[in-house]
Protein backbone atom coordinates (compact mmCIF):
# COMPACT_ATOMS: atom_id res chain seq x y z
CA UNK A 1 0.00 0.00 0.00
CA UNK A 2 1.37 3.24 -0.88
CA UNK A 3 1.95 5.88 1.53
CA UNK A 4 2.96 9.52 2.31
CA UNK A 5 5.69 10.36 3.74
CA UNK A 6 7.58 13.66 5.40
CA UNK A 7 11.42 13.06 4.86
CA UNK A 8 13.35 15.42 7.15
CA UNK A 9 17.02 16.74 5.64
CA UNK A 10 16.32 14.40 2.15
CA UNK A 11 18.79 16.69 0.49
CA UNK A 12 21.42 15.37 2.21
CA UNK A 13 23.48 12.13 1.61
CA UNK A 14 21.26 9.69 3.37
CA UNK A 15 17.87 11.15 3.68
CA UNK A 16 18.03 11.84 -0.52
CA UNK A 17 18.33 8.06 -0.97
CA UNK A 18 15.92 7.05 1.33
CA UNK A 19 13.65 9.41 -0.36
CA UNK A 20 14.70 7.82 -4.22
CA UNK A 21 13.41 4.46 -2.69
CA UNK A 22 10.55 5.47 -1.55
CA UNK A 23 9.71 6.93 -4.76
CA UNK A 24 10.41 3.97 -6.53
CA UNK A 25 8.30 1.71 -4.47
CA UNK A 26 5.80 3.93 -5.24
CA UNK A 27 4.89 6.32 -2.42
CA UNK A 28 3.86 10.04 -2.07
CA UNK A 29 7.17 11.83 -0.92
CA UNK A 30 7.83 15.69 0.25
CA UNK A 31 11.21 16.32 1.04
CA UNK A 32 11.33 19.22 3.94
CA UNK A 33 15.77 20.57 3.95
CA UNK A 34 17.13 23.93 4.96
CA UNK A 35 19.76 23.34 2.86
CA UNK A 36 22.28 24.14 5.61
CA UNK A 37 24.66 21.07 4.62
CA UNK A 38 21.82 19.28 1.88
CA UNK A 39 22.14 19.96 -2.11
CA UNK A 40 19.23 21.09 -3.85
CA UNK A 41 20.25 18.27 -6.38
CA UNK A 42 19.90 15.90 -4.04
CA UNK A 43 16.13 16.30 -3.95
CA UNK A 44 15.20 13.37 -5.89
CA UNK A 45 13.22 13.98 -9.10
CA UNK A 46 9.28 13.06 -7.77
CA UNK A 47 9.47 14.54 -4.45
CA UNK A 48 7.97 17.70 -3.32
CA UNK A 49 10.66 19.77 -1.80
CA UNK A 50 9.73 22.00 0.76
CA UNK A 51 13.14 24.47 2.00
CA UNK A 52 12.33 25.24 5.66
CA UNK A 53 13.53 24.37 8.86
CA UNK A 54 12.57 21.20 11.00
CA UNK A 55 11.67 23.43 13.77
CA UNK A 56 8.74 25.27 11.57
CA UNK A 57 7.47 21.62 10.62
CA UNK A 58 4.23 22.47 12.08
CA UNK A 59 3.45 24.68 8.75
CA UNK A 60 3.72 22.05 6.48
CA UNK A 61 2.78 18.73 8.43
CA UNK A 62 -0.70 17.57 8.61
CA UNK A 63 -2.57 14.28 8.96
CA UNK A 64 -2.84 13.31 5.41
CA UNK A 65 1.24 11.99 6.06
CA UNK A 66 1.53 8.72 7.24
CA UNK A 67 4.89 8.87 8.70
CA UNK A 68 8.02 11.17 9.09
CA UNK A 69 11.42 9.92 8.25
CA UNK A 70 13.96 12.25 10.42
CA UNK A 71 17.84 12.64 8.90
CA UNK A 72 17.99 16.44 9.15
CA UNK A 73 20.87 16.78 11.63
CA UNK A 74 24.38 17.87 12.22
CA UNK A 75 26.22 15.19 12.03
CA UNK A 76 30.59 15.94 12.53
CA UNK A 77 31.81 14.42 15.40
CA UNK A 78 34.74 17.03 15.65
CA UNK A 79 32.60 20.19 14.98
CA UNK A 80 30.43 18.80 17.85
CA UNK A 81 33.25 18.79 19.79
CA UNK A 82 34.34 22.44 19.22
CA UNK A 83 30.69 23.63 18.70
CA UNK A 84 28.58 21.12 20.97
CA UNK A 85 25.70 24.23 21.73
CA UNK A 86 25.28 23.66 17.65
CA UNK A 87 24.44 19.91 18.20
CA UNK A 88 21.83 20.51 21.32
CA UNK A 89 20.18 23.29 19.49
CA UNK A 90 20.08 21.56 16.19
CA UNK A 91 19.76 18.05 16.43
CA UNK A 92 17.39 18.06 19.77
CA UNK A 93 15.64 21.43 19.70
CA UNK A 94 14.89 20.46 16.14
CA UNK A 95 13.58 17.27 16.86
CA UNK A 96 11.60 18.42 19.80
CA UNK A 97 9.72 20.96 17.49
CA UNK A 98 9.31 18.18 14.93
CA UNK A 99 8.01 16.08 17.36
CA UNK A 100 5.36 18.13 18.82
CA UNK A 101 4.18 19.04 15.26
CA UNK A 102 4.30 15.36 14.78
CA UNK A 103 1.65 15.08 18.07
CA UNK A 104 -0.28 18.33 16.76
CA UNK A 105 -1.06 16.50 13.37
CA UNK A 106 -1.63 13.23 14.39
CA UNK A 107 1.30 11.63 12.77
CA UNK A 108 2.03 9.11 14.98
CA UNK A 109 4.91 6.44 12.62
CA UNK A 110 8.78 7.74 12.63
CA UNK A 111 11.85 6.27 12.03
CA UNK A 112 14.88 8.30 13.56
CA UNK A 113 18.29 7.97 11.86
CA UNK A 114 20.48 7.38 14.89
CA UNK A 115 24.32 6.35 15.05
CA UNK A 116 26.77 3.99 16.35
CA UNK A 117 28.13 6.92 17.94
CA UNK A 118 25.45 6.78 21.11
CA UNK A 119 27.41 3.74 22.15
CA UNK A 120 30.95 5.58 22.04
CA UNK A 121 33.95 3.41 23.04
CA UNK A 122 32.24 -0.02 22.82
CA UNK A 123 32.45 -3.01 25.92
CA UNK A 124 32.67 -5.61 23.53
CA UNK A 125 32.54 -6.70 19.59
CA UNK A 126 29.89 -6.92 18.00
CA UNK A 127 27.84 -4.43 19.34
CA UNK A 128 24.11 -5.23 20.59
CA UNK A 129 21.74 -2.63 21.02
CA UNK A 130 21.57 -3.78 24.88
CA UNK A 131 25.46 -2.39 24.98
CA UNK A 132 25.66 0.59 27.37
CA UNK A 133 25.40 4.41 25.55
CA UNK A 134 28.05 6.24 26.41
CA UNK A 135 28.90 8.96 23.75
CA UNK A 136 32.16 10.67 23.39
CA UNK A 137 30.84 13.02 21.27
CA UNK A 138 28.38 15.82 21.61
CA UNK A 139 27.18 14.38 18.32
CA UNK A 140 26.28 10.78 19.94
CA UNK A 141 24.80 12.35 22.73
CA UNK A 142 22.69 14.46 20.63
CA UNK A 143 21.47 11.63 19.00
CA UNK A 144 21.45 9.59 22.00
CA UNK A 145 19.15 12.47 23.78
CA UNK A 146 16.53 12.13 20.70
CA UNK A 147 16.65 8.22 21.05
CA UNK A 148 15.40 8.76 25.06
CA UNK A 149 12.96 11.46 23.95
CA UNK A 150 11.42 9.05 21.21
CA UNK A 151 11.11 6.53 23.73
CA UNK A 152 9.18 8.70 25.87
CA UNK A 153 6.92 9.76 23.01
CA UNK A 154 6.06 6.22 22.18
CA UNK A 155 5.28 5.33 25.96
CA UNK A 156 3.07 8.53 26.64
CA UNK A 157 1.74 8.89 23.24
CA UNK A 158 1.70 5.93 21.55
CA UNK A 159 3.71 6.99 18.47
CA UNK A 160 5.16 3.92 16.18
CA UNK A 161 8.72 4.10 16.31
CA UNK A 162 12.20 3.01 14.87
CA UNK A 163 15.28 4.43 15.29
CA UNK A 164 18.23 3.08 13.17
CA UNK A 165 21.75 2.99 14.39
CA UNK A 166 24.08 3.35 11.22
CA UNK A 167 27.62 2.46 11.02
CA UNK A 168 29.81 3.77 8.83
CA UNK A 169 27.71 4.08 5.77
CA UNK A 170 29.26 4.35 1.87
CA UNK A 171 28.59 3.74 -0.91
CA UNK A 172 25.82 5.62 -3.79
CA UNK A 173 23.01 4.93 -5.53
CA UNK A 174 22.16 5.88 -8.84
CA UNK A 175 22.90 9.97 -8.73
CA UNK A 176 22.85 10.29 -5.38
CA UNK A 177 25.99 9.97 -3.44
CA UNK A 178 28.45 10.92 -0.58
CA UNK A 179 29.00 14.54 -0.68
CA UNK A 180 29.92 16.92 2.70
CA UNK A 181 31.71 20.18 2.60
CA UNK A 182 33.79 20.24 4.23
CA UNK A 183 34.43 15.63 3.50
CA UNK A 184 35.74 14.25 6.60
CA UNK A 185 34.67 10.66 5.67
CA UNK A 186 37.17 8.25 4.93
CA UNK A 187 36.35 6.51 1.61
CA UNK A 188 34.90 10.14 -0.64
CA UNK A 189 38.76 11.11 0.68
CA UNK A 190 40.25 8.30 -0.11
CA UNK A 191 38.54 8.56 -3.83
CA UNK A 192 39.59 12.28 -4.23
CA UNK A 193 43.45 10.93 -3.63
CA UNK A 194 42.57 8.51 -7.06
CA UNK A 195 41.05 11.48 -8.99
CA UNK A 196 43.98 13.35 -8.03
CA UNK A 197 42.03 16.40 -6.53
CA UNK A 198 44.36 15.38 -3.17
CA UNK A 199 47.82 14.24 -3.05
CA UNK A 200 47.73 11.77 -0.18
CA UNK A 201 45.21 10.47 2.38
CA UNK A 202 46.03 10.59 5.89
CA UNK A 203 46.00 8.07 8.19
CA UNK A 204 45.18 8.76 11.48
CA UNK A 205 46.93 6.46 13.67
CA UNK A 206 48.76 2.79 13.09
CA UNK A 207 49.38 1.97 16.69
CA UNK A 208 45.60 0.62 17.82
CA UNK A 209 45.46 -2.89 18.96
CA UNK A 210 44.00 -4.40 15.84
CA UNK A 211 45.57 -6.41 13.45
CA UNK A 212 47.32 -3.54 11.27
CA UNK A 213 47.03 -1.30 13.72
CA UNK A 214 44.54 1.11 12.05
CA UNK A 215 40.39 1.63 12.89
CA UNK A 216 38.63 -1.33 12.25
CA UNK A 217 34.67 0.04 11.38
CA UNK A 218 32.03 -1.76 9.77
CA UNK A 219 30.83 -0.28 6.16
CA UNK A 220 27.13 -0.47 4.97
CA UNK A 221 26.45 0.20 1.21
CA UNK A 222 23.68 3.51 1.91
CA UNK A 223 20.96 1.20 -0.62
CA UNK A 224 20.85 -1.61 1.93
CA UNK A 225 20.48 0.81 4.37
CA UNK A 226 17.61 2.41 2.44
CA UNK A 227 16.09 -0.62 1.91
CA UNK A 228 16.06 -0.82 6.17
CA UNK A 229 14.14 2.76 5.94
CA UNK A 230 11.30 1.21 4.13
CA UNK A 231 10.90 -1.91 6.32
CA UNK A 232 11.30 0.37 9.39
CA UNK A 233 8.29 2.26 8.13
CA UNK A 234 6.14 -0.66 7.81
CA UNK A 235 7.54 -2.45 10.66
CA UNK A 236 6.90 0.25 13.70
CA UNK A 237 4.20 -0.14 16.18
CA UNK A 238 1.87 2.20 17.94
CA UNK A 239 3.66 2.32 21.15
CA UNK A 240 7.20 0.99 20.71
CA UNK A 241 9.92 2.09 20.07
CA UNK A 242 12.55 -0.13 18.48
CA UNK A 243 16.30 0.34 18.42
CA UNK A 244 17.96 -1.49 15.35
CA UNK A 245 22.06 -1.28 14.55
CA UNK A 246 22.53 -1.19 10.93
CA UNK A 247 26.04 -2.89 9.65
CA UNK A 248 27.51 -6.02 8.03
CA UNK A 249 28.78 -7.51 10.90
CA UNK A 250 32.30 -7.26 9.18
CA UNK A 251 35.20 -5.13 10.00
CA UNK A 252 37.41 -3.78 7.56
CA UNK A 253 40.98 -1.47 8.99
CA UNK A 254 41.82 1.96 7.62
CA UNK A 255 44.54 0.42 5.19
CA UNK A 256 42.35 -2.42 3.80
CA UNK A 257 40.03 0.26 2.70
CA UNK A 258 43.05 2.30 1.34
CA UNK A 259 43.92 -0.81 -0.07
CA UNK A 260 40.33 -1.65 -1.89
CA UNK A 261 40.07 1.61 -3.28
CA UNK A 262 43.79 0.92 -4.77
CA UNK A 263 42.21 -2.01 -6.40
CA UNK A 264 38.98 -0.30 -7.54
CA UNK A 265 40.50 2.51 -9.19
CA UNK A 266 43.36 1.29 -10.02
CA UNK A 267 45.12 4.26 -8.40
CA UNK A 268 48.25 3.93 -5.97
CA UNK A 269 46.92 6.13 -3.08
CA UNK A 270 49.73 7.14 -1.34
CA UNK A 271 49.35 7.61 2.09
CA UNK A 272 50.57 9.93 5.06
CA UNK A 273 50.86 8.81 8.33
CA UNK A 274 49.02 11.14 10.71
CA UNK A 275 48.12 11.48 14.79
CA UNK A 276 44.95 9.43 16.19
CA UNK A 277 42.08 11.59 15.82
CA UNK A 278 39.86 12.66 18.87
CA UNK A 279 37.40 10.67 19.83
CA UNK A 280 38.30 7.27 17.68
CA UNK A 281 37.30 3.90 18.80
CA UNK A 282 39.47 1.56 17.49
CA UNK A 283 36.92 -1.24 16.35
CA UNK A 284 33.46 -0.15 15.58
CA UNK A 285 31.15 -3.59 14.43
CA UNK A 286 27.59 -3.89 14.65
CA UNK A 287 25.60 -6.91 15.35
CA UNK A 288 22.42 -6.56 12.93
CA UNK A 289 20.16 -9.42 14.65
CA UNK A 290 17.53 -7.18 15.48
CA UNK A 291 17.05 -5.62 12.37
CA UNK A 292 17.37 -8.99 10.68
CA UNK A 293 14.96 -10.28 13.28
CA UNK A 294 12.59 -7.83 13.47
CA UNK A 295 12.37 -6.24 10.08
CA UNK A 296 13.38 -8.81 7.68
CA UNK A 297 16.29 -6.61 6.73
CA UNK A 298 18.73 -8.78 4.71
CA UNK A 299 21.37 -6.62 3.24
CA UNK A 300 22.64 -7.47 -0.21
CA UNK A 301 25.53 -5.61 -1.32
CA UNK A 302 27.90 -6.92 1.74
CA UNK A 303 31.06 -6.61 -0.24
CA UNK A 304 33.22 -3.68 0.55
CA UNK A 305 34.95 -3.46 -3.28
CA UNK A 306 31.11 -3.24 -4.69
CA UNK A 307 30.41 -0.38 -2.02
CA UNK A 308 33.50 1.22 -3.10
CA UNK A 309 33.31 0.50 -7.03
CA UNK A 310 29.77 2.40 -6.53
CA UNK A 311 30.84 5.60 -4.54
CA UNK A 312 33.80 5.65 -7.16
CA UNK A 313 31.40 6.07 -9.95
CA UNK A 314 29.72 8.61 -8.12
CA UNK A 315 32.69 10.40 -7.82
CA UNK A 316 33.69 10.23 -11.17
CA UNK A 317 30.55 11.36 -12.55
CA UNK A 318 30.10 14.47 -10.08
CA UNK A 319 34.20 15.00 -11.64
O1 LIG B 1 41.34 11.14 6.33
C1 LIG B 1 40.96 10.22 7.07
C2 LIG B 1 39.60 10.08 7.46
C3 LIG B 1 39.27 9.04 8.30
N1 LIG B 1 40.23 8.16 8.74
C4 LIG B 1 39.86 7.06 9.62
O2 LIG B 1 38.92 6.28 8.93
C5 LIG B 1 37.99 5.70 9.85
C6 LIG B 1 36.60 6.05 9.39
O3 LIG B 1 36.43 7.47 9.54
P1 LIG B 1 35.17 8.24 8.99
O4 LIG B 1 35.34 9.67 9.34
O5 LIG B 1 34.92 7.86 7.58
O6 LIG B 1 33.99 7.59 9.82
P2 LIG B 1 33.79 7.55 11.41
O7 LIG B 1 33.92 6.11 11.80
O8 LIG B 1 34.56 8.53 12.16
O9 LIG B 1 32.31 8.14 11.42
C7 LIG B 1 31.15 7.39 11.47
O10 LIG B 1 30.85 7.16 12.80
C8 LIG B 1 30.72 8.35 13.57
C9 LIG B 1 30.47 7.92 14.97
O11 LIG B 1 31.55 7.23 15.51
C10 LIG B 1 29.61 9.22 13.03
O12 LIG B 1 28.36 8.56 13.15
C11 LIG B 1 29.88 9.53 11.57
O13 LIG B 1 28.84 10.29 11.00
C12 LIG B 1 30.05 8.23 10.82
O14 LIG B 1 30.38 8.44 9.46
C13 LIG B 1 38.35 6.28 11.21
O15 LIG B 1 39.10 5.35 11.91
C14 LIG B 1 39.20 7.50 10.89
O16 LIG B 1 40.14 7.80 11.86
C15 LIG B 1 41.55 8.29 8.36
O17 LIG B 1 42.42 7.53 8.76
N2 LIG B 1 41.88 9.33 7.52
Amino acid sequence: MSGKYLVTGGAGYVGSVVAQHLIEAGHEVSVLDNLSTGFREGVPAGAAFIEGDIRDAAKWLDSSFDAVLHFAAFSQVGESVAKPEKYWDNNVGGTMALLAAMRDADVRRLVFSSTAATYGEPVSTPITETDPTAPTSPYGASKLAVDHMITGEATAHGLAAVSLRYFNVAGAYGEFGERHDPESHLIPLVLQVAQGTREAISVYGDDYPTDDGTCVRDYIHVADLAEAHLLAVRAATPGEHLICNLGNGNGFSVRQVIETVRQVTGHPIPEVMAPRRDGDPAVLVASAATAREKLGWHPSRPELAGIVADAWAFAQRKG
